[in-house]
């Protein structure tokens, strides 16, 4: 791979974007430092797509700012194409193209692409190369499709809902491929339905919600914030009382749990020792025991208020689709 293209920052600020009189952005604002992975997450209907589709200049913004790299998205969008490659959600190729002929195709629209086999090597795909693309598997699949998106040598790359559809091995793969992008002096943007996802291969997660930025921090300074306590699980080999549990050390409630209790707690080595000591007294047996810690789903539902949604009618109000031709 020749040297890689420095990678480029993106700022937005005020984002505002309107389908009829559905509010799909009102004023989102955040940072994606250069050579970080940012993942954008909300349930369906929030606006991921919609930011990931500004950005890339195929819909209009009605205010705000975006800048890539420095260089301004809404005034110039051309010139951000150059440097930002996109896999979107719900692309896909014709059923018998091959994985290199789909490589090739597309270095023909640039001046200086980066060659079909290193992208064929990179992505994992050699073996596949003359394969057709309707027999190959879903991962293979996204990761053509994630080639295609490295055919410009990006120095941004949005990629829209990667991994959606893919079973756990695929998934880990293509997290795998996408950690070695940023490695390789990259910027990602992307969008995910997935906590667990956005958890573990992500810098910096923004929640979006209704058409707003709720959160913005890396996971762990997310999950730190959360206000749910922590939870310890156990069974015991006779049972306790839920008035015998609630008044153990550090313990805030208690609900009965899997034939034994979980208790939430402000003090959780404390409420082990209590719990410990008591068993030890009352000659009864610690069958199991599990510390919960808060997780990024409980600072979900406490910024947003409520679980995963399924979008609102997108039609309310009239609405029309005014996508700008790429
Ligand atoms: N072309 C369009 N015309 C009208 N309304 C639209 C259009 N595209 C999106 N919307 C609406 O704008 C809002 C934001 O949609 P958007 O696709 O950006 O959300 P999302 O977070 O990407 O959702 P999902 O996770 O379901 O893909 C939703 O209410 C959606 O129904």
């Amino acid at each position: 791979m020749p040297a890689a293209r420095l990678a480029a920052d993106v700022r937005i600020r005020d984002l505002t974007k309107h389908y009829g009189r559905l509010a799909a952005l009102r004023g989102i604002s955040f940072d994606v430092a250069a050579g970080e992975i940012f993942g954008l997450l909300g349930p369906n209907g929030a606006g991921k797509t919609t930011t990931l589709e500004c950005l890339l200049g195929l819909r209009r913004a009605d205010a705000g700012a975006l800048h890539v790299g420095g260089i301004d998205a809404l005034a110039q969008p051309e010139d951000v194409r150059q440097i930002v490659g996109a896999q979107l959600q719900a692309a896909t190729l014709q059923d018998k193209i091959t994985p290199r002929q789909a490589l090739q195709l597309a270095a023909s629209f640039y001046a200086e692409p980066c060659p079909p086999d290193e992208l064929l090597e990179r992505f994992g795909l050699h073996a596949k190369a003359h394969a057709a693309f309707d027999t190959l598997s879903g991962g293979q699949k996204q990761r053509v499709l994630l080639a295609l998106a490295f055919v410009n040598r990006p120095r941004l790359v949005v990629l829209d809902e990667p991994t959606a559809g893919l079973d756990p091995q695929s998934r880990r793969e293509l997290h795998a491929v996408i950690r070695q992008l940023r490695a390789d002096g990259c910027t990602i943007l992307l969008s995910t339905h997935q906590l667990d996802e956005a958890g573990q291969l992500c810098d910096r997660i923004g929640i979006l919600h209704e058409g707003r930025l709720v959160a913005d921090a890396p996971p762990s300074q997310l999950i730190a914030g959360a206000r749910a306590l922590p939870k310890v699980v156990f069974t015991t080999a006779q049972p306790l009382t839920a008035t015998m549990v609630s008044g153990l050390h550090g313990v805030a409630s208690v609900a009965a749990h899997d034939g034994g209790w979980c208790a939430d707690t402000r003090d959780v080595s404390g409420t082990i020792t209590a719990l410990t000591r008591q068993l030890e007294r009352d000659g009864n047996p610690l069958i199991g025991l599990q510390i919960q810690r808060p997780t990024l789903e409980d600072v979900f539902l406490e910024l947003t208020g409520r679980a995963w949604m399924p979008p609102a009618n997108p039609l309310e109000g009239g609405v029309t689709d005014e996508r700008n031709t790429p």
